[in-house]
């Protein structure tokens, strides 16, 4: 295709106004020579095709589109290694490319007519921006989310067991049961953290930014269409906005660091308790004025809470004068309004959580979830009648253990929790004492006690654990049984691989195999799902001096 040809025509139809285009008339200006501050190539001076950089102007770019959706956008039309500068500020975009050849491929004049927005990405209407963000599934029925999922956990299996191949002849490494849909598909989220900002017409506004600060965005879009946002979290953002409107304080604006109102985190239990926590800057304002504004903030929540007829249990105030976004971990919450706790109910227990604690976000798909876990526990019973000693190791405020230990009766002799947020340690305890007449022990005492049928359940972070925690697992000979919980399975694929991986110097101790799976979706419209792989230490598997394990 010559330069020319290129030259004249748009690369998708302006017809619209706020269609997004390439502005080709800089196209052939834009070869640049070392004269523009734009240049990053280090022999930018050079003449030479090739040590050379082309740059292109595409106009009408809304001000929220981010450069990593720009990026991937031209990345998705093979337009090879390519650099984007754009301001948050800016209706357009400079796209630098290394080679002529990048830019237009042989492949761009087919698809000249929608080149930058094949799928019409980046003229999406801000809430479906937001709505693709935030529940990426949401085009999809609900059917086809749970199939969507399924596919995700099976391809995720299947890596797995091409990673051991000895874990059987099939594709997937064990039994895969059907997924397990959640019980409730909208507003069902009973936590969510909303940013105060401007919106796209510049007022003020709460709701959820779009993209992210590090990619220079601070557009916030209003939750009202949010599938998996609560009615009554809508409601409270409402109202959290009408008082920022009517505060003499600002906003505050996360690129020059002024300003006052930060965040809102709501929290809403099946329960029926709430729990409002407000972050803001202190910025100049003396002791005298934050406390005035708290008792300010007490008056209308507790007003609006009697007229919403909800029961605010917790309203809580964090002054934090950090740069990083979302609750800080280092600073006090102070509780202006009710109680430091909210608790919430599951599996016929009662859960205190704490501010800061973990509390999986939709609690009656995760009671599901703690059900089937149960139910993979009581199988065991079939063939083990010792007492079951339970370890459930990143127990947040102790609901796994709690509940099972409740549900399963006498089978749980003892449960040990382990923790790492001290919040919630302090919920787990309280919460074991007020439901279940057994104290949580340490894992050392557990060793010492070395008695009964140990199951040890694992539901980390995202991540997964860290490699020692999983070579920790393979050489406690006391755990035959283990349960891993993992919400993203792709990333806990390498500790799966590694509890099964033959033993090494680096993984001593009898590999497990995996017995069964099942995905148990908590996040309808969003791409997450729960996995639950039930693993059996390997009996069969021959220890150094050729012998069976014992
Ligand atoms: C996905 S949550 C699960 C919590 C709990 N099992 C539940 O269902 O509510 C993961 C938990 O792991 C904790 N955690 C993170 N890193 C940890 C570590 N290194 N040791 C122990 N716990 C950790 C987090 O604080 C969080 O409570």
């Amino acid at each position: 295709m010559s330069e020319t040809k290129v030259n004249k025509k748009r690369l998708m139809s302006s017809s619209e106004d706020d269609k997004l285009e390439i502005d080709t008339n800089n196209l052939d200006s834009k070869k640049l020579k070392g004269d523009s501050e734009d240049i990053v190539h280090p022999n930018e001076s050079s003449q030479v095709e090739g040590s050379t950089q082309w740059r292109l102007r595409i106009k009408n770019v809304p001000k929220f589109a981010s450069t990593k959706m720009i990026k991937e956008l031209l990345a998705k039309h093979s337009c090879g290694d390519v650099r984007i500068k754009k301001s948050h500020e800016w209706d357009f975009c400079y796209a630098f490319f290394k080679d002529r050849q990048s830019l237009f491929n042989q492949r761009h004049e087919k698809r000249k007519k929608n080149f930058f927005d094949p799928t019409g990405e980046i003229q999406r209407s801000p809430e479906e921006l937001l709505a693709d963000q935030i529940t990426p599934l949401h085009k999809l029925s609900y059917e086809e989310q749970l199939k969507h999922k399924e596919d995700l956990i099976k391809k995720s299996l299947s890596k797995f067991r091409n990673k051991i191949k000895e874990l059987s002849d099939s594709n997937l490494p064990c039994i895969l049961q059907p997924i397990i849909s959640s019980p409730i598909i909208e507003g069902y989220r009973n936590k969510c953290e909303f940013t105060i900002g401007r919106n796209l017409n510049d007022e003020i506004t709460v709701g959820f930014l779009l993209g992210s600060f590090k990619d220079g965005i601070n557009t916030v879009i209003e939750p009202d269409k949010s599938l998996n946002v609560s009615d009554l979290a809508k409601k409270i953002v409402k109202a959290m906005k009408d008082y920022i409107v009517m505060s003499p304080y600002d906003i505050y604006d996360n690129k020059n660091k002024k300003g006052t109102w930060r965040m809102i985190t709501v929290r809403s239990q099946v329960s029926d308790d709430v729990m409002i926590i407000i972050q803001i800057h202190p910025q100049e304002l003396t002791e005298e004025k934050i406390n005035q504004e708290k008792v300010a903030l007490t008056e209308y929540f507790e007003t609006f809470a009697r007229e919403a007829n909800f029961n605010l249990t917790s309203l809580l105030l964090q002054v934090y004068d950090g740069v990083n976004n979302g609750i800080a971990d280092d600073k006090p919450f102070d509780c202006i309004s009710g109680t430091h706790f909210i608790f919430e109910k599951m599996m016929d227990c009662r859960f205190r959580i704490s501010p800061r604690a973990f509390f999986q976000t939709n609690t009656l798909a995760a009671q599901v979830l703690y059900e089937k876990c149960g139910e993979y526990i009581k199988d065991l019973f079939v063939s083990e009648k010792e007492p079951v000693i339970l370890i459930d190791m990143c127990c947040g405020t102790g609901t796994i253990g709690i509940a099972l230990s409740k549900n399963l009766g006498d089978k749980i002799d003892k449960v040990i929790g382990i923790e790492l947020c001290e919040e919630a340690v302090e919920d787990a305890k309280f919460n074991a004492t007020s439901n279940v007449e057994k104290n949580l022990r340490t894992l050392y005492s557990y060793k010492q006690a070395n008695a009964g049928t140990v199951v040890a359940i694992v539901d980390p972070p995202r991540a997964g654990v860290h490699k020692n925690v999983i070579k920790a697992l393979r050489e406690c000979k006391a755990i035959d049984y283990f349960l891993y919980v993992s919400c993203d399975c792709n990333l806990a694929t390498q500790n799966f691989v590694d509890l099964c991986r033959p033993t090494t110097n680096n993984f001593p101790g009898v590999p497990f195999k995996p017995v069964r799976a099942v995905g148990v979706d908590l996040f309808p419209h969003a791409k997450q799902v729960e996995l639950l792989i039930e693993f059996h230490r390997d009996k069969d598997y021959p220890t150094k001096d050729g012998l069976k394990s014992d």
